[in-house]
């Protein structure tokens, strides 16, 4: 055929084919999302996130100090409080100095000096509700007593040591209100605003759900979380919470939602995007392996580079110790 045709001399030696990536995942890209409670000692497999556990505080450095010698850069925190008593209506404990994430912010920071941490800012792990949120009395979210509670447990996150708050609520306008808040403690300067953008309602959340004990005690997170049609609301959102102050957009899920991902890197052109693997879609790789659909690494690698050939440059991934292992860089 003619020489416009010939394609095939672009990629035919593996490095070749790796030129071809825009993107190529290395450890500093990866964030580790760690599950924390207030049991101390405990170290509890999560059944349904594969090789995933809810530790107490004492049992994080162990089990991280190797990791952080192969190469972790980043975790991302979620408190998940076990006694009883600490979840009431308006998520009292999630700012709580003596809580699980602050402990562990304060433990991490102290002993992983070069660890960039980020807190995961919600209430649905400590409310009674389970909503990410403060309630009016019709069920739904009241935004102004949410984002003030939100963004004072953004503040108390990164005045305990955070580098990073990510807040996975939801919730309209808490973007801005942390922010303004961060300026007015005085502290901004020192932490970035990771917001969960384009987060969409769904059914790929329900091993985290289990590990947190943050499921909705009743109804659905339909009314806060994106509809997963919502291509045009995502983009509102991204635009409003650029404006807002984020200093990084995530994406979640990220493989059902690359549209959303490469509209984030478009319209966020000057900022880091983020995508998060999410809890069903690890297990959901997870299952297939094992039902022998493909293979697990390579799966592993297949999916990440999906979320990269959109557009993201950081990714929440909880194979993140497999690619400390898999990963030369
Ligand atoms: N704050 C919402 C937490 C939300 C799950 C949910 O909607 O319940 C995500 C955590 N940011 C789930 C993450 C995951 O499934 O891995
Ligand atoms: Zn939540």
């Amino acid at each position: 055929g003619d020489i416009s045709s010939q394609l095939h001399a672009g990629y035919s030696h593996p490095l070749a084919r790796s030129w071809q990536a825009e993107r190529q995942l290395t450890k500093s890209m990866l964030i580790f999302p760690l599950f924390v409670s207030d049991q101390d000692d405990e170290e509890v497999l999560i059944p349904s996130l594969p090789n995933q556990y809810r530790r107490g505080v004492n049992k994080l450095i162990p089990y991280l100090e190797p990791l952080v010698h192969k190469g972790l850069r980043s975790v991302i925190l979620f408190g998940v409080p076990m006694r009883p008593g600490t979840k009431d209506a308006l998520g009292t404990s999630a700012d709580d100095p003596e809580g699980p994430v602050i402990r562990s912010i304060r433990l991490l920071r102290q002993r992983f000096p070069h660890l960039y941490i980020v807190a995961d800012v919600c209430l649905c792990e400590y409310t009674s509700h389970g909503h990410c949120g403060i309630l009016r009395d019709d069920g739904s979210l009241n935004n102004q007593l949410s984002v003030d509670r939100i963004s004072d447990v953004a503040v108390a996150y990164a005045q305990a040591g955070a580098h990073c708050v990510a807040p996975s609520d939801m919730n309209d306008g808490r973007i801005r209100a942390i922010k303004l808040k961060l300026i007015e403690t005085g502290i901004v300067h020192n932490v970035t605003l990771m917001s969960y953008a384009a987060k969409f309602s769904g059914c790929l959340y329900g091993p985290f759900r289990d590990a947190a004990g943050s499921a909705p005690s009743f109804g659905d997170r339909r009314c806060y979380q994106l509809p997963p049609g919502g291509r045009g609301l995502a983009r509102r959102a991204i635009i409003r919470d650029i404006n807002e102050g984020a200093d990084i957009i995530m994406v979640k899920p990220a493989s059902q939602y690359l549209d959303v991902i490469s509209d984030a890197k478009e319209l966020g052109k000057d900022l880091p995007i983020a995508a998060y693997q999410v809890s069903g879609e690890f297990a959901m790789i997870h299952a297939a392996a094992k039902a022998g659909v493909f293979d697990l690494k390579a799966m592993a690698f297949e999916s990440t580079e999906g979320i990269l050939r959109a557009g993201a440059t950081i990714i929440i991934s909880y194979f993140t110790p497999e690619f400390l292992d898999w990963l030369e860089n």
